[in-house]
């Protein structure tokens, strides 16, 4: 049990009505998890109010109350304590409750609009391979040392983040590397946490259907640098164009990466194969599996970091040279007969267009590429259209399949979709709702050296219909057709 006024420290408070001395078990900010030992904060949220949930707080026992406004009816012996900005009376107070877990690891926070997950990923392979223990937070899974503990979301809430900081700490984690969302930043869930190092990846236009402007997106990721503290480090990408004003305000000690300019850790692509790549990572030439000129951004931001931490260089790149890649994160794989696939988790217009960039940059041009790929049901429907004409502008054959249909009609999806195929690519597509019958129709007209692109499910495990999650994996399933077409 810990007392309300120490957990309240730092928290900027206009008043208090009844008293901050109560010992508190749990901070919760949703009422229906609200006992008589837990302090309840008032959320303004996208959906509702929690300032009208606060009754329903004090009905299940619950005596102190966080809020932005205090209620025009007040409840008898129940403490209401008014602050400026719940959001971040939430985060301050985890913090605190938690004992400040992210003061006892070095925690490594990642941003930008593509890598976070692959550069999380990475640094949590690399530093466990170097002999540490340590933990993970990431859209595919968090992690403590080696045990997996299922992620909801890119990067956690305030309270969910903080335990799982002092959960690591328990279990002798020396670093955390973890993903910082747009939204996160936004919503304060990393307020009052002590990076070590903040990294940047890129930015480019996503997330506006919450951050309405693309100016707005960059104020927000820049603000995730501007409150790192004097004693840690920020490092960006000096090839992204909103790179340099990632860092314009921030007190952290500066340094940049880049492939094609000036900076503190620079790197050049030597050979770009679907084997791998052959980088020049300062000065020394390193060879790894990951495929495709963005994976050479991400190893350099992993690599800067770790020698900022003061890694040991040679150490580092003998490791970085091992590291596969992630799940779902142009996965590839190749049957015996010689046919490649690769599995992304590609599931936007602009992903889509990236990852196949990417392919026909490696390809030589006698292979023929094929694109299985559908849309999420219960999602953004313009996006449908735009998928399909991108799949067949830049490949040269495409079926159109399911995604996860969720509650839609997987074949209304599949219609709509095909509205964005122009009439003269109308031969080059064929669509299957089945997702496994269209993957083995691909590898069916594959011949050795094609290249299929599996696209939109990446890591996922399931597939949705109709909200039942059926097992399903792009990978595996990829590599068992592989398997019986090899016999
Ligand atoms: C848009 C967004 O970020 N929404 C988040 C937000 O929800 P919200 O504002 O809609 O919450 P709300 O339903 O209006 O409720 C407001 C408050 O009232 C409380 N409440 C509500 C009902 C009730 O009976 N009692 C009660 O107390 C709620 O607990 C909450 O505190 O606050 C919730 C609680 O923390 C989050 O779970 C929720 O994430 C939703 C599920 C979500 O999908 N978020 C996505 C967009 C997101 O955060 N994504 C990023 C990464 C994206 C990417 O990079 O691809 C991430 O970090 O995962
Ligand atoms: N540095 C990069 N630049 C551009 N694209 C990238 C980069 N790294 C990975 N990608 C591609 O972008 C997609 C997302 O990669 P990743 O999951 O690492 O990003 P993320 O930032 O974690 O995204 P999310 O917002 O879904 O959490 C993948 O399709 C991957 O192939
Ligand atoms: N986390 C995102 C990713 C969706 C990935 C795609 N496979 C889909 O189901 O649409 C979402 O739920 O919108
Ligand atoms: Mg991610």
């Amino acid at each position: 049990m810990q007392q309300l006024r120490d957990i309240l420290y730092g928290v900027n408070l206009i008043q208090v009505i009844g008293s901050t001395d109560v010992a508190i078990e749990a901070i919760v900010f949703d009422s229906r998890k609200a006992t008589a030992n837990t302090v309840f904060v008032a959320i303004k949220g996208f959906t509702v109010d929690g300032h009208n949930y606060i009754s329903k707080a004090i009905e299940l026992g619950c005596t102190s109350i966080i809020c932005e406004a205090i209620p025009t009816e007040t409840s008898e012996g129940v403490n209401y304590i008014q602050v400026k900005d719940s959001h971040q009376a939430l985060a301050l107070m985890a913090n605190n409750f938690y004992d400040e877990p992210s003061k006892k690891l070095t925690l490594v926070g990642i941003t930008g609009t593509n890598g976070k997950t692959t550069c999380t990923t990475l640094l949590h392979k690399l530093f466990t391979q170097l002999g540490y223990k340590v933990g993970l937070l990431s859209t595919v899974v968090n992690k403590i040392g080696d045990k997996e503990i299922p992620s909801t979301h890119t990067t956690p809430d305030a309270v969910g983040l903080n335990a799982l900081l002092a959960q690591m700490v328990e279990e002798g984690c020396t670093h955390c590397f973890m993903e910082v969302s747009s939204h996160a930043i936004h919503q304060h869930r990393t307020t009052g946490l002590d990076f070590k190092v903040g990294g940047f990846t890129n930015i480019t236009h996503d997330h506006l259907d919450y951050h309405k402007t693309f100016k707005e997106y960059i104020n927000v990721k820049k603000s995730f640098f501007d409150h790192l503290s004097k004693e840690a480090f920020a490092i960006t990408n000096l090839d992204d164009k909103n790179g340099a004003v990632m860092l314009q305000n921030t007190k952290a000690k500066k340094l940049s990466y880049s492939l094609k300019s000036v900076s503190d850790f620079k790197a050049k692509v030597l050979e770009n194969q679907f084997t791998g790549l052959v980088l020049n990572m300062n000065g020394t030439e390193l060879w790894s599996r990951l495929i495709g000129d963005f994976n050479a951004y991400n190893l350099l931001l992993v690599y800067a970091i770790a020698i900022t931490l003061e890694e040991d260089e040679l150490e580092v790149l003998t490791q970085l040279s091992t590291l596969e890649s992630v799940d779902g994160r142009f996965q590839y794989t190749k049957s015996e007969s010689g046919i490649i696939a690769i599995v992304d988790y590609a599931h936007t217009p602009d992903a889509l267009a990236n990852v196949l960039g990417t392919i026909n940059n490696i390809r030589t041009k006698n292979e023929t590429v094929f694109t299985v790929v559908g849309c999420g049901g219960d999602r953004d429907k313009t996006k449908r259209p735009l998928m399909a004409g991108i799949a067949c502008e830049n490949s040269d054959k495409v079926v159109i399949t399911s995604d996860n249909p969720r509650t839609e009609n997987p074949e209304t999806i599949i219609e709509e979709m095909m509205t964005g195929v122009e009439g003269q690519h109308y031969k080059k597509t064929l669509s299957i709702t089945n997702r496994k019958e269209a993957i083995k129709t691909a590898i069916s007209m594959a011949q050795p050296n094609d290249i299929i692109l599996i696209a939109g499910k990446g890591h996922e495990t399931y597939q949705e219909i109709n909200g039942v999650k059926h097992d399903f994996d792009d990978m595996a399933i990829t590599k068992e057709l592989f398997k019986k077409l090899d016999k």
